[in-house]
């Protein structure tokens, strides 16, 4: 079975795209979420994050995401901590829910695809990209996040134009429906290539 490894900066709008694919019935593996499962159910995660951060990384097993937050965007080598403990767990568990699917292809979808080389692991990638006043902006409304956030986690992706190297395909995620109808060509070459 084929992947498609999707990616795009903090805003772009990549969750979203993964939504059109699911639409199409393609069964989509969306690695923040999973990550966030695994913190919470796997005892091995949850107790190296307990070794790195103390016990206040938990509230009675629940991950205090924004104290950890707090901890990992402006300290590179906690990050590096944290991902080293969280990645292997998320790519274990990515091969397993992969050898239940039954699809011409599947969607991997995570934020830092090309940063730490998980794109190699898939036949294609697709980047999805916009402009950074845009991404702000929708930040902004969904989260609520100050500007010194956005940027301290932005701090520790890749810029679009080192990403655009890499990738495959790239979807500039501007207008809903024009993103919907690339989705659904894409979607189309895939199945035609598979
Ligand atoms: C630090 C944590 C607890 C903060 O949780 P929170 O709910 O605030 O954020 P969430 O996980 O939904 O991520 C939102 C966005 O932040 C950015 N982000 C998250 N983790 C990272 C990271 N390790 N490096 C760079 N950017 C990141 C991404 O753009 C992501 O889409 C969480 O992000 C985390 O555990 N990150 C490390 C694991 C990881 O790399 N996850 C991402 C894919 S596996
Ligand atoms: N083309 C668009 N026009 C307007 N709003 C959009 C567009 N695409 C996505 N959004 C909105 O912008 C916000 C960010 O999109 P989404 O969550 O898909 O981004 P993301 O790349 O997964 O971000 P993150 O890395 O932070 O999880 C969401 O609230 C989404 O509904």
């Amino acid at each position: 079975m084929k992947v498609l490894g999707l990616t795009g900066g903090m805003g772009s709008g990549k969750t979203t795209v993964a939504g059109f694919f699911k639409e199409l019935g393609i069964p989509v593996y969306i690695a923040d979420t999973e990550a966030k499962n695994l913190m919470e159910k796997d005892r091995e995660v949850r107790q190296s994050i307990i070794a790195l951060f103390g016990e206040q990384a938990y509230h009675d097993n629940v991950p205090d995401r924004k104290f950890i937050a707090s901890r990992v965007f402006g300290d590179k080598e906690k990050l590096e901590q944290l991902n080293s403990i969280i990645h292997p767990a998320v790519a274990r568990n990515f091969e397993y829910w992969k050898q239940q699917q039954n699809s011409p292809y599947v969607v991997y979808e995570a934020a830092i695809l090309f940063e730490k080389g998980g794109y190699k692991k898939c036949d294609f990638n697709l980047l999805v990209t916009a402009p950074l006043e845009e991404k702000l902006k929708r930040l902004k409304k969904r989260d609520n996040s100050s500007l010194e956030e956005i940027e301290a986690r932005m701090a520790h992706q890749w810029s679009d134009e080192k990403k655009k190297g890499l990738a495959d395909f790239i979807i500039e995620n501007i207008d809903l429906s024009t993103t919907r109808k690339m989705v659904c060509q894409l979607h189309e070459n895939l199945l035609n290539s598979a």
